[in-house]
């Protein structure tokens, strides 16, 4: 049967990047879905904000909600000092089996551990499953519905601290309303709005930056 999308991202990562070279792949897969098939990567535009918010704050811990083909993975995770740790929640067995085989190739298997299923399901097992304390940076990319419940998941869960940053993807398109406002109204966060555009696109899309007051 015909490959699908992600296993075309792929093939494209293994044919033309270096191995072991996180940059090759990042701008491989720009190339291919600018120039051949468009995929939901952050991208290179908003690629370069998420480098420069990650690069600012230098984390130890990193939570990724939505590892989709393992894009914006292999960006954080080649930012990311020695002993610093990227954990990445995929729903998606299919995305994720590509996204191992993308991060595996950029050679950061051993920065990035990616896990397969719900966040919400896994949001609360966390701690006790991988001895995080508390996360010093979060990623959100996975599904707009998701972003207000899992933020106040982690709260929940005391998983945020003072100073804990969020970025979330996709605030304007397609749209995370009720998690603009939350994070906006709320005073447990100081929140800053990156205006950016759609992965390969010229629609209007940014990166709302929240930092967790405590
Ligand atoms: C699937 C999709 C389609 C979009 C769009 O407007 N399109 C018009 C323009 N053409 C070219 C592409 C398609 S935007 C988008 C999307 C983008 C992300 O970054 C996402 N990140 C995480 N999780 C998502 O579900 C997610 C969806
Ligand atoms: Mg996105």
């Amino acid at each position: 049967t015909r490959t699908t999308r992600p296993q075309r991202l792929l093939k494209a990562v293994q044919d033309r990047a270096i191995r072991g070279n996180p940059k090759s792949v990042i701008s491989v897969i720009d190339h291919y879905c600018r120039n051949q098939e468009w995929a939901m990567n952050v991208g290179d535009e908003k690629g370069f904000i998420l480098d420069s918010v990650v690069s600012e704050l230098n984390p130890q811990t990193v939570l990724e909600l939505g590892t989709y083909c393992g894009y914006s993975a292999v960006r954080i995770g080649r930012l990311l000092h020695s002993g610093a740790r990227l954990l990445t929640l995929e729903f998606n067995p299919d995305y994720a089996a590509v996204a191992r085989e993308v991060i595996s190739w950029a050679g950061l298997e051993n920065t990035v551990q990616l896990v397969e299923g719900a966040s919400g399901d896994w949001i609360p097992r966390l701690r006790e499953h991988f001895g995080i304390h508390t996360f010093d940076f979060i990623f959100l990319d996975h599904w707009k519905e998701g972003y207000l419940a899992d933020i106040k998941l982690l709260e929940e869960c005391r998983l945020l601290r003072k100073g804990t940053v969020l970025l979330a993807d996709n605030v304007v398109c397609p749209g995370a309303p009720d998690y603009l406002e939350y994070v906006r109204k709320s005073p447990l966060y100081d929140s800053r709005y990156f205006k950016s555009h759609l992965e390969y696109t010229k629609a209007e899309d940014g990166l709302e930056k929240s930092v967790y007051l405590g």
